[in-house]
């Protein structure tokens, strides 16, 4: 991804993809794992942030991949992808464990009012001021830039949870506030993950020795100031999982509007399907994920994304009316709609804000890519991994996307 400007826009987002497709095979295999600092993340895709709001889709990146490399020789970076849906899949059949993530974060901030010790290594961990350079030069690089390499983000959330003493529900919050790919599945999960709760005690321990091998030396912690331990935290158990959305069948010739959110902002195979909105209402970016405010450049990102869709798809929207989402119904109606068509929402705020529509039917339109690959998010990776080659094959034998 190098020192690209990360504009808000699917051309930026296409545009990045068209560079990094050429090192999706070897040289990502290879490379990945070396967090060489802000400006020289060329060994990944820096794709997140386009996908994760789906100005381009996972199928686009997998598609254009595959068009250049075998799956064998992209076998790495096409996995990668799929670690995405599969985080996607498998919240959205369990989203108690977002239920339980957001009511400790509530608890997590109230202890940081009542108690002062804890406020103050808080503070200083999102200001980047513990004295761990590491650690440090993390926190300000992801307030500076909204981005952090993979393996920087498990160091952070290792050094936040197991050398800082901190909960996890408010390292997750501080990521979900900077990240400009801030997704409630990849990110709660991760946190979950390297904490010990996602794959039941098995923890991440950030070891001085990965750290100055992979940063090649511009990191080497020094002897005593990181945990040596990473005993598993308490919390919330896996629930079992629900049943996999399966795709409605959504009559199109009804009036309709479309409601467009930061969720799937490429709601182009919609129209295709013969959608004609008599309306567009668009929810604004904020939202409440959070105690405190989403910084300044996630939500200017977030914006910038919304008016890129609706510039893009300009006539075909009809008239696009943003609007808080207790007042999408009533904009549907006063232009005659009948029911609001909507890109499936995921877990998160955006999925609790469709819930509380009444008025109007609201049609969630699940995409064939994650109706297909969300059945198998059953246990873990490495099984949901057995079923990649049928998956890739499907997205091959399709049309649209
Ligand atoms: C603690 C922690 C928090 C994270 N929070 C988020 C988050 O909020 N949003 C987010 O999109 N990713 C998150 N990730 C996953 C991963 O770090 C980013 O997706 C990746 O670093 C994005 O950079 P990239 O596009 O250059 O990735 P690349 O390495 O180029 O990968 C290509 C694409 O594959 C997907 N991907 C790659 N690695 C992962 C992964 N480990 N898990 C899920 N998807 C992956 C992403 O969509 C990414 O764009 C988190 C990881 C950790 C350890």
């Amino acid at each position: 991804m190098n020192d690209h400007p990360i504009e808000p826009t699917r051309s930026a987002g296409l545009e990045a993809l068209r560079r990094f497709v050429p090192l999706a095979g070897k040289t990502y295999a290879e490379q990945r794992g070396f967090d060489r600092g802000a400006g020289n993340h060329g060994a990944v895709s820096g794709l997140s942030p386009y996908i994760s709001q789906r100005l381009i889709t996972e199928e686009e990146v997998l598609r254009a991949v595959m068009a250049a490399h075998s799956p064998d020789a992209a076998s790495r970076f096409i996995s990668e992808v799929f670690w995405r849906t599969y985080w996607k899949g498998w919240l959205e059949r369990r989203p108690a464990v977002w239920t339980a993530y957001q009511a400790d974060l509530l608890r997590a901030w109230d202890d940081l009012q009542s108690q002062d010790g804890l406020r103050q290594r808080w503070e200083d961990a999102c200001k980047g001021d513990t004295g761990i350079a590491c650690f440090d030069h993390w926190a300000q690089e992801l307030a500076q830039t909204g981005y952090l390499h993979n393996h920087a983000r498990m160091w952070f959330a290792s050094i936040w949870i197991f050398t800082l003493g901190l909960p996890w529900q408010l390292g997750a919050d501080f990521f979900l506030r900077h990240l400009l790919d801030g997704d409630p599945a990849s990110n709660t999960l991760s946190w979950r993950w390297v904490a010990g709760l996602q794959t039941r005690g098995k923890t991440y321990l950030a070891e001085p020795d990965n750290i100055a091998r992979y940063t090649e030396g511009r990191f080497t912690p020094k002897e005593g100031e990181l945990a040596t331990e990473a005993p598993a935290v308490e919390g919330f158990e896996n629930p079992s999982p629900t049943d996999a959305p399966i795709p409605e069948d959504i009559d199109f010739a009804r009036p309709s509007a479309l409601l467009l959110h930061k969720d799937d902002l490429s709601p182009d195979w919609l129209l295709q399907a013969g959608l004609r909105p008599v309306v567009t209402v668009m929810l604004p970016p904020s939202e409440r994920m959070t105690p405190l405010a989403m910084s300044e450049k996630v939500q200017s990102f977030r914006s910038g994304a919304l008016l890129d869709a609706t510039t893009r798809l300009g006539d075909q929207l009809g008239e696009v009316i943003p609007c808080a989402p207790g007042q999408a119904v009533s904009a549907a109606l006063a232009a005659g709609a009948e029911q609001i068509v909507t890109p499936y929402a995921t877990v998160g705020p955006v999925a609790e804000n469709l819930a509380l529509m009444e008025g109007l039917p609201v049609r969630r339109a699940l995409r064939a890519y994650d109706a297909r690959a969300w059945p198998h998010a059953t246990k873990g990776f490495f099984k949901f991994k057995d079923h990649i080659p049928s998956l890739l094959g499907a997205i091959r034998g399709l049309e649209a996307v």
